[in-house]
């Protein structure tokens, strides 16, 4: 039996809120993987516990890993990470986290025997071919050209050229794990231009500081050299994208909400809310990271904030070199259109969609055709649900085109897609009558969803 729709609360007075983020879903897979291809035992310390981040705690162990945790609480888990030779025999259930298809398989390459892949059933519609071709091209043996595979080693690595206009996951995937490939890599792509290179630039950055040499001098192309990946102790920083549902709230409502331990250096796609939102019409300042707005409580978790301790002694390279502020998010109550080239940062895009549909000028969203090979098609997905609401949007080949238009209330499907949940709760901050579907499925990346929004809006 489905769950009923979540009714999305609207808000009646600006929100005024301190909201701590756990940590982030892209940081915590990459360094669980590089943990798991280490050395020797590590620590990865605040990672995030959802559905994405779970599955690939299963993928690890089925492939050999030993992962325990040393101690959780709200802000995340601390794993202690023990790898062990890469086993054979295993079944991988992928979910629907690209994370976990795209940077999983060149690892299992390296078992000692076949291991299969399954997960969701859009999963399967989800785009592998051009990194199951890679691997292929590098030794490999594979049974299919998406999922459901069975991939079997021996992985020798060299050199690859492949297109990877649809998704940067996946060359992301195959560095994560080239250092362990005898030759290494080479991977030169061509094609339409690469999406969301600062997920490129997370991977090569958090490559680095486990000792792996990676040259990305020339554009489009990136070389590991083979060699150990050092056993590292590292933090992770909170989720910056998944604190875009939540700055939004500020813009819609007129009020403040502000994220403590927010980097100042990050690779994070969510770093990009800060230009975006201003653009929208909201004010973005940081404040130090020991202060906290007067009169404002602490929604969620009411810990001390994900990555704050971390990030003042932490081992994670980015937080620990120039650590972290609050970021203060005040809107005014009315939103500015945007017209923006999202190709850097599309994982941003349903609530800046949702953003829009607020807004009292039209909005114009680019460079993001890649996103209909996303959790679903999110173009699509979004051009429908704010239409069914009474909105004006439309799909362009490669992104969105959003007019203003009054909305009202009605169902907003969900499509399996944690981010179209949480557009959603954004339009109904000021719908009356927005029941978002499958609020639940929030937990690919942010299991407290819920409770985090409700608090919100409670706080004073
Ligand atoms: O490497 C990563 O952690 C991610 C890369 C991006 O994928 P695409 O390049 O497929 O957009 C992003 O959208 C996704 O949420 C996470
Ligand atoms: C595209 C996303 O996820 P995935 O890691 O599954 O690709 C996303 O989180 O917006």
């Amino acid at each position: 039996m489905p769950a009923p729709h979540w009714p999305a609360p609207t808000a009646t007075t600006p929100v005024t809120a301190t909201v701590p983020l756990p940590g982030s879903k892209s940081v915590t897979n990459r360094a669980l993987l590089l943990a798991a291809l280490a050395d020797g035992p590590g620590v990865v310390r605040q990672a995030l516990r959802s559905r994405d981040a779970d599955l690939m705690v299963a993928a690890l162990r089925a492939l050999g890993t030993t992962l325990t945790p040393m101690r959780e609480t709200s802000a995340g888990v601390d794993w202690q990470v023990t790898p062990g030779p890469i086993r054979g025999g295993a079944h991988i259930d992928v979910g629907l986290a690209g994370t976990v298809m795209r940077f999983v398989p060149p690892v299992a390459a390296l078992a000692d025997g076949p291991v299969s892949f399954d997960g969701d059933p859009h999963a399967r519609k989800r785009p592998m071919g051009p990194i199951l071709d890679a691997l292929r091209a590098l030794g490999a043996r594979i049974d299919n050209d998406a999922l459901p595979f069975t991939i079997s080693g021996p992985l020798a690595g060299g050199e690859v050229t492949l297109d990877a206009s649809g998704s940067s996951q996946f060359v992301s995937g195959l560095l994560l794990a080239a250092a362990r490939f005898e030759k290494g890599i080479t991977i030169r792509h061509v094609g339409p231009p690469v999406p969301s290179l600062p997920h490129i630039e997370m991977t090569i950055e958090m490559l680095r500081a486990v000792g792996v040499r990676v040259d990305a001098g020339e554009r489009d192309v990136w070389r590991v050299e083979p060699g150990p990946i050092a056993a590292r102790d590292m933090t992770v920083e909170p989720d910056l994208s998944n604190a875009a549902p939540f700055l939004a709230a500020a813009l819609v409502t007129g009020g403040t909400v502000t994220i403590p331990a927010w980097p100042l250096h990050t690779t994070q796609a969510g770093d990009a809310l800060r230009d975006l939102l201003t653009t929208m019409g909201a004010t973005v300042t940081r404040a130090p990271a020991d202060s906290t707005a007067s009169g404002t409580t602490t929604a969620g978790s009411g810990t001390p904030a994900a990555g704050s301790d971390a990030t003042a002694a932490g081992s994670h390279p980015t937080a620990a070199r120039s650590g972290t502020t609050d970021l203060v998010v005040t809107g005014t109550g009315h939103i500015t259109g945007i017209d923006a080239d999202l190709r850097d940062v599309g994982e941003l895009t349903p609530t800046i969609a949702a953003l829009a549909a607020l807004a009292s000028t039209p909005s114009r969203i680019r460079g993001v055709p890649h996103l209909r090979g996303h959790e679903t098609d999110r173009l699509a997905a979004l051009a429908t649900e704010i239409n069914r609401l009474g909105g004006d949007a439309e799909e362009t080949d490669d992104g969105l085109i959003i007019r203003p238009r009054p909305l009202h209330g009605g169902t907003f499907h969900s499509y399996d897609d944690h981010r179209m949940a949480t557009a959603g709760a954004v339009i109904g901050l000021a719908v009356p009558g927005v029941e978002v579907e499958n609020i639940a499925t929030t937990a690919k990346t942010l299991p407290e969803f819920v409770q985090m929004w409700t608090a919100m809006l409670e706080a004073r």
